[in-house]
């Protein structure tokens, strides 16, 4: 039998560009979540990818290249639960056909509490009301 190819884990630069060049290809794909980012932000992805790269490898690799706040740039955004879920189910997807091991199960976790903030906020945002 053949034994799995192991994945590396993500450690460098070059795995977070993969990591972030890897799933905007699937968003660029996606039916629910390509009309957000072309149609409606219509993200100038020369730009966009390298302020990805900058985030994730501050979030992974604990360079401070990203100082932005991520949060207003999704305030006005048409999305709900099912975008963040679509959002995280490529996220995760993309992590785990690339990489494996602790910084990939991070990478993960911290998608996930990230997307759940956000559409937390945005909800709350939209009807204050709600968390009485
Ligand atoms: C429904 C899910 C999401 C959608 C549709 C979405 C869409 C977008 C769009 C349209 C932009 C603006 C790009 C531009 O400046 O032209 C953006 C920026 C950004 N997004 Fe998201 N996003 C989503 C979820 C997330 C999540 C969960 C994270 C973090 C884990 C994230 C991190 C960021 C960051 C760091 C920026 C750059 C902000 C800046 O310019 O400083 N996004 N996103």
């Amino acid at each position: 039998m053949l034994e799995p190819t192991a994945l590396p884990d993500i450690q460098t630069e070059a795995d977070i560009r993969l990591l972030v060049d890897t799933f905007y290809e699937k968003v660029n794909a996606d039916e629910l979540l390509s009309p957000i980012f072309n149609t409606v932000a219509q993200v100038h992805w020369e730009a966009h990818l390298p302020t990805m790269y900058d985030f994730w490898s501050s979030v992974l690799l604990g360079t401070t290249r990203y100082q932005g706040r991520p949060f207003p740039k999704h305030l006005g955004l048409p999305v709900a639960l099912p975008h963040f879920e679509r959002w995280l189910a490529l996220f995760t997807s993309t992590v785990r056909e690339n990489f494996a091991g602790a910084k990939a199960d991070e990478a993960c976790y911290k998608a996930g509490n990230i997307a759940r903030m956000f559409e937390f906020r945005i909800r709350q945002a939209r009807n204050p009301l709600s968390i009485l």
